[in-house]
Parts: structure tokens; sequence; C-alpha cells
């Protein structure tokens, strides 16, 4: 994949962003997640890759989706065919309060190397390029917290964990507080969360918990390029997500496999972009400014060089014809 898909894919999660940002704190999840969609897919038309969705987005909470399967792109007779995996509206009840941590995100990998993961529940664990090697799902929460304090030359009273703010994950939380590690919950948005552990600025050191299986790929993907870690499961909370798999062809053996992030992504031809929507703790949120303008701050990587840019726009947005159709649309000023 050429290297100046990097900026094709910065426009398309930026167009997702614009869109769903115009429904801010108006309690309205789904028309939020369908303007990021139908952006999306919009802004893809331009992108010269031969594209198909492995992983959509809305299949657990049913919402608008680029359903997988759905061929994306130009599709002209020199687009490279490439698999993709899009999350373009990560915390669509985060939207829908105007609550911080609120991403669009795309992955692309050469065909056939982002895992078709089902949509469902995946258990996860994710590290920055320092604790690379130290984790294992195989082993309790205590025993990772305490080998990525090795790994990092950190007590486990300096080290940060960030964990969605969920019952389920009461164990998590149980074995941070024995060693007095600090706690930073979430309330939605582990894609977002994930990535900040490769940043130092963030003070996140790892992200521990049980999240959407969707969500889990696309991230492996970021971590990829960033030279982090990260291990996974898909992990069926539901009887109805339990058979969800089998229809899908997984065998209980592969339901009990602790996939590594090659697993989850292979190789390294593999691109990740995302764009804030509300504050995050890495990426700034969009910003509707004077003169129908508005800003953008996305994060572009690509896991052969491992370059991450950060890329800020400005937006005419009367001159951006999807945007202008979408608002017409949605009757949304
Ligand atoms: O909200 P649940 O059911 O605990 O699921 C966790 C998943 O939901 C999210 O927090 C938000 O997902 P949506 O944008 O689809 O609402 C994901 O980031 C996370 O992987």
């Amino acid at each position: 994949m050429d290297r100046n898909l990097a900026l094709e894919l910065v426009r398309v999660t930026e167009a997702a962003a614009l869109a769903s940002s115009k429904f801010m704190g108006k309690g309205d999840k789904n028309g939020a997640d369908g303007a990021a969609v139908e952006a999306m897919r919009r802004a893809f038309e331009s992108v010269n890759i031969s594209g198909e969705v492995v992983i959509g987005e809305g299949e657990l909470d049913e919402a608008p989706m680029l359903y997988i399967g759905e061929k994306v792109g130009k599709s002209a007779s020199d687009s490279i065919e490439v698999d993709i995996a899009v999350d373009p509206l990560d915390g669509t009840t985060l939207i829908a309060k105007g609550l911080p941590n609120v991403i669009s995100v795309i992955a692309i990998g050469s065909k056939g190397s982002l895992l078709n993961a089902p949509d469902t529940y995946m258990k996860k664990i994710v590290v920055g390029p320092g604790a690379k090697g130290a984790i294992d799902l195989n082993k309790t929460a205590e025993e990772n917290i305490i080998a990525v304090s090795k790994a990092l030359g950190k007590k486990t009273n300096q080290m940060t964990i960030a964990v969605q703010d969920r019952e389920r994950h009461n164990y998590i939380i149980d074995a941070a507080r024995k060693l007095g590690t600090r706690i930073q919950m979430f309330g939605d948005g582990d894609v977002a969360t994930a990535i900040a552990t490769c940043f130092d600025e963030t003070g996140i050191d790892m992200m521990m918990g049980i999240g959407g299986g969707p969500e889990g790929v696309i991230t492996a993907a970021a971590i990829k390029c960033m030279g982090g870690d990260m291990q996974a499961q898909i992990y069926p909370l539901s009887e109805q997500e339990v058979n969800r798999c089998y229809e899908l062809g997984f065998t209980d053996e592969e339901l009990e496999k602790v996939l590594t992030i090659d697993d989850l992504a292979k190789g390294d031809n593999l691109f990740f972009a995302a764009t804030g929507i509300t504050e995050g703790d890495l990426l700034s949120g969009v910003k509707h400014i004077g003169g129908n303008r508005a800003k953008t701050q996305s994060v572009v990587m690509r896991a052969k060089t491992g370059t991450i840019r950060f890329v800020d726009a400005i937006h005419s947005l009367d001159k951006n014809d999807i945007l202008v159709d979408l608002m017409k649309k949605y009757s949304i000023e």
C-alpha cells in the first residue's frame, strides 16, 4: 500500500467526525452514528482502494453501520485490494451526552491481515512499547500489572491502568487496589483509551478489560503501528453471543485461544487513522469556529515505517459536499 494512502484515510475519519460532531450533546446516539457512517461511506468513494469491510460497527447495539462484506473505495482497475475495519464513531453514548473520548477510526491492511472477529465481547490487555512482551492473558490481572511494572521499571503504585467502568471489571479493580496501582476509569471508548497507552504524556501504562470485539481488531492495528503490545480473547458474555460465534464458524478451541497482536492484525502492511470528535487524552475534539468552519485533529500511522503523524485541519463546512448533503438530510444547521 502506498504511503500517500495515509492522508486519504485522514479525510475519511475527518468526514465522519465533522458529520457526527453536529450531534454532540443532543441525546441522539443513533443520529450521530448514522451521520458518521454515511459520511465515512461517502468519503471512501474517492480513496483509491478496493476495500472490503471485515469489521463493521454497530452490530452489538444494532446501530446503523458500514456492514461486514460491504465494498468501499474507488475500486478502479489500479486500486489495491484491502481489508478494512471501521468504527465511524466509537463512543455513541458519550457523544449523545457531549462527553469526552469520542473518536472516529479506521484500520486498513492487506487482504487477509485483519481478523474477522465476531461482533461479541473480547477480553483485552494493551500496553505501550515499553512493556512489549510483558503481558499474558493466561495470567491474572495482578500478575500482569506486576509484569508490566517490572518492564517499565516502575513500582506498581507508580503505575496507572485504564479500566472501563463496568461491573464485569471488578476483578481488575480489586487487583489494582491490592497493588496500590492508580486506576483511570472511563465510561466508553476503549479504542481511544487503548491508544493512549502508547503515548507517555497520557500517563496511562496499561488498559485491561472486556470490550467490543470489533474495536479490539481496530485497536490491534493501531498498537502494531506504534510498537506496543496487545493480547485478546474472544469473550462471548451470553448464550446468544456464543451462538453468534458458532454461526460465524468459530470453534470452542478458537474461543479459548489467547490471540496475540499478530493474530489480530497480521504483518506490517497496516494503516490506522483516527479523528477526535470530542476532547480526548490524545486528540482534540471537533471545534466549531466562526465563519462556518471547524477544526479537527487526527492521527495517522503506518506499521511498516512506524511513522505517527498528527494532522490539524480547518474545514470550511459550506464547501464540504458530504457535510452539506448530510446536514440537509438531517435538517441540522
Ligand atoms: O458498552 P459495553 O456493552 O460495555 O461495550 C463496550 C464497548 O462499547 C464502547 O465503549 C462504545 O461502543 P459504541 O460506540 O458502539 O457505543 C466501546 O468502546 C467498547 O468496546
